[in-house]
């Protein structure tokens, strides 16, 4: 049984007389505790996709199932972190945490179980150190880590995340996906990821979905990633099972489904 299901879902955007097809009869299940990406060329519709599972943008036809219950407005058990980092600004690092905390939890925790818990969640993500920084004062990467610390201090039942390292250096970008791995390891999270990173999708996924160009943009095929965990990039980068996996999702990109620029 999927905990996380997508149902056929359409999508149409209009504008004055003219409609477009977005999303065409996308069908998803992902089982509990799943990482999956969804990977495909600029504009074909994936966070559009994201989106609708946010509750953020409604589908046209279809719907999302989360553990039974279809939902169609967001909601704290689908945390999202986008690509730009949406932490307010006038907010501290802690502040920026306890105000998820104490929106979700107000009734369910004292305000020192809140504390802790906002505490626990910037140790998850090695943030406690710049709690009483604002963002302006800390990296593009903390600010990162920070959002992904908001997010699950929501508990989520689905962590949403939008191209969450697309705006950092490589570096940047290879430590925090490596935070992700171990906090999946940890926390068992079903995670759902957009990403446009070939490696980064094979290294973090158990499964990749690939999706067509749009318009009417659908899955066009998914690979299962049975790398074994944790995963080390390094000793990956040579592992024959990894490159096959790469190969085909390079393949599908640039092969069959290759990247034609809109009129
Ligand atoms: N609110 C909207 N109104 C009209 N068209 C939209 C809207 N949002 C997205 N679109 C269009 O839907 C298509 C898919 O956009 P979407 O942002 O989902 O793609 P994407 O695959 O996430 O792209 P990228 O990888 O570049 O972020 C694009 O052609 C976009 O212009």
């Amino acid at each position: 049984m999927s905990y996380l299901r997508i149902d056929h879902v359409d999508k149409v955007f209009t504008s004055g007389a003219r409609a477009t097809r977005v999303l065409e009869a996308v069908d998803l299940s992902v089982e509990k505790g799943r990482f999956v990406t969804i990977i495909g060329h600029s504009g074909c519709g994936k966070s559009t996709l994201l989106n609708i599972v946010a509750g953020l943008v409604s589908a046209s036809a279809g719907g999302v199932v989360l553990e039974n219950r279809q939902v169609d407005t967001p909601g704290p058990d689908r945390a999202v972190v986008f690509q730009n980092h949406s932490l307010l600004p006038w907010l501290t690092v802690y502040d920026n945490v306890r105000l998820a905390v104490d929106k979700v939890f107000s009734r369910k925790k004292s305000r020192a179980e809140r504390h802790d818990w906002t505490m626990r969640n910037l140790e998850l993500v090695q943030m406690t150190h710049a709690k009483d920084k604002r963002p302006s004062e800390i990296s593009g990467g903390m600010k990162q880590r920070v959002g992904i610390a908001r997010a699950l201090a929501m508990e989520p039942k689905v962590l949403l995340l939008d191209e969450p390292f697309g705006a950092l250096d490589a570096l940047t970008r290879a430590h925090l996906q490596d935070q992700v791995m171990a906090l999946h390891r940890t926390l068992g999270n079903t995670v759902m990821m957009i990403t446009h990173d070939v490696d980064e999708a094979v290294l973090l996924s158990d499964r990749i979905v690939m999706m067509t160009n749009g318009p009417c943009a659908t899955i066009g095929e998914t690979l299962d990633v049975a790398l074994p965990r944790p995963r080390d990039r390094v000793t990956l980068s040579t592992d024959p099972h990894y490159l096959e996996c790469r190969r085909r999702v390079l393949q599908f990109l640039y092969e069959r489904h290759h990247y034609v620029e809109a009129a």
